[in-house]
């Protein structure tokens, strides 16, 4: 259904499936949120849940509650809760650390597996994209500096340069599913058989997808996968992140933090390290309980929808976006920069312009969050959990007067956070 009129995103709203899950979150009057690729909203659900934890759990029960509110089990509690959200079986997931962290596990695990099988060894190219989310790259770069083996990483300019890039040597390809920038979406399953045909093993980072798109990391026999709790899936401002690690490489699965909350008995005090056998073993130490505590309230919300019903939102919010902005800032020099099809697109857009980061800037002054990213990048999140198509259409009307009027001011000093 093309929407040509705010009065036909009204309707458009009240005949949402999801309409109702809105008014789970905590969302200002008159704010147009569309940062929740940043910074989820908050579940109502969370400020009742800090409240329990901070009062009860903590403030009654003290050391108790590592048993009997259950917060030695919470990583895998909530990544059982997460699992089906991106295709992972049972006991696959752990919420835990940081999304840097758990890529450096993964990145130290697979690049083990693959230099203790002799027919891997001698493979020393890490794959990823110039375009990636800069810590993914980072990481790369200090187990490989640090491991001193000779590794090297290949930067790809794009997508298109998968196919010709990987070869024999690739030990690795460490790819974020849904760019954090463009917001182009790979295609998981076919990159990673491309990978796996060469010897490759295939890290995702689905930061921007755990909640967002569908992702089946099973069916696609990814290798290993870790993302953020606090953007889609609401989990809070520095929420732990999680890691997956499929049953079929857990036995193998050594990385290097082995930590006291991965041994097979932590409570044994050994004097040696061995791992738990399960997906436990991707943990370190101990875990923010209060943070990790959070994320399942938004958790919770998933389980009255679908991913398949969040995507095909997601593509009408982002469809009526482009178009609306198309349409009628088409005198000004805006560059779409996230993929007009749907195979490719996630459920953010971005859009190029010289003032980019001064039209942001007019833009939150008016409450409607959106954010920078260098260079020239104006990026809108839409999140089918709580934006409206009425949203949208209001967003658009504002950045259009800010355009036509020229309200931003080109010389404006920059926030450190941008
Ligand atoms: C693709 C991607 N990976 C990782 C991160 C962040 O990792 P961390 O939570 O460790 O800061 C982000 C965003 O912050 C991201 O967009
Ligand atoms: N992780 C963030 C942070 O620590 C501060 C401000 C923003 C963020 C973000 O989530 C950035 C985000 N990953 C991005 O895609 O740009």
């Amino acid at each position: 259904m093309r929407l040509t009129s705010r009065n036909a995103c009204q309707t458009a709203d009240q005949l949402d499936s999801l309409h109702d899950l809105r008014k789970e979150f905590r969302l200002a009057d008159g704010m147009i949120y569309l940062d929740g690729n940043s910074l989820g909203a908050q579940p109502h659900a969370a400020m009742r849940k800090a409240q329990h934890v901070i009062e009860n759990e903590w403030g009654n029960d003290l050391i108790k509650s590592w048993n009997t509110a259950g917060w030695f089990d919470l990583p895998s509690r909530l990544g059982n809760q997460l699992a089906p959200l991106i295709g992972a079986d049972p006991n696959e997931v752990v919420v835990t650390d940081t999304t840097s962290i758990n890529l450096f596990k993964a990145i130290a695990a697979a690049l083990d597996i693959q230099a203790r099988d002799p027919a891997t060894a001698h493979k020393k190219t890490i794959i990823t994209e110039s375009s990636n989310f800069p810590t993914d790259i980072y990481m790369a770069e200090g187990i490989t500096r640090w491991l001193d083996r000779g590794y090297h990483i290949q930067l790809i300019e794009s997508p298109e340069d998968l196919a010709t890039s990987i070869n024999d040597d690739t030990a690795l390809v460490m790819l974020t599913h849904v760019n954090y920038r463009s917001g182009y979406l790979h295609d998981m399953q076919y990159v990673t058989a491309q990978a796996h045909q060469h010897g490759a093993m295939c890290i995702w980072d689905l930061a921007h997808s755990a909640g967002a798109v569908p992702v089946e990391l099973n069916k696609a026999n990814a290798d290993f996968a870790v993302g953020c709790c606090y953007k889609y899936l609401n989990g809070g401002p520095g929420a732990p992140a999680f890691i997956w690690v499929p049953h079929r490489h857990q036995a193998q699965f050594a990385h290097p933090l082995t930590g006291w909350w991965g041994h097979a008995a932590p409570f044994a005090m050994q004097t040696h390290f061995e791992a738990t056998p399960g997906i436990r073993r991707a943990l370190c130490g101990t875990q923010p309980i209060v943070s990790l505590a959070m994320i399942e309230s938004g958790l919770d919300l998933f389980a009255r929808t679908n991913m398949q019903t969040i995507r095909d939102k997601s593509l009408a919010l982002t469809d009526l976006f482009i178009q609306r902005v198309e349409h009628v800032c088409a005198s000004h020099q805006l560059e779409l920069v996230t993929p007009r099809s749907h195979q490719h697109r996630g459920s953010h857009v971005s859009f190029k312009h010289e003032h980019a980061y001064a039209i942001i800037q007019a833009l939150i002054a008016r409450q409607v969050i959106g954010d920078y990213r260098e260079p020239g990048i104006m990026r809108f999140g839409f999140t089918p959990l709580y934006t409206s198509f009425t949203d949208v259409w209001d967003a658009v009307e504002h950045l259009s007067d800010i355009l036509d009027k020229q309200l931003y001011d080109k010389n404006i000093q920059r926030n450190v956070v941008t």
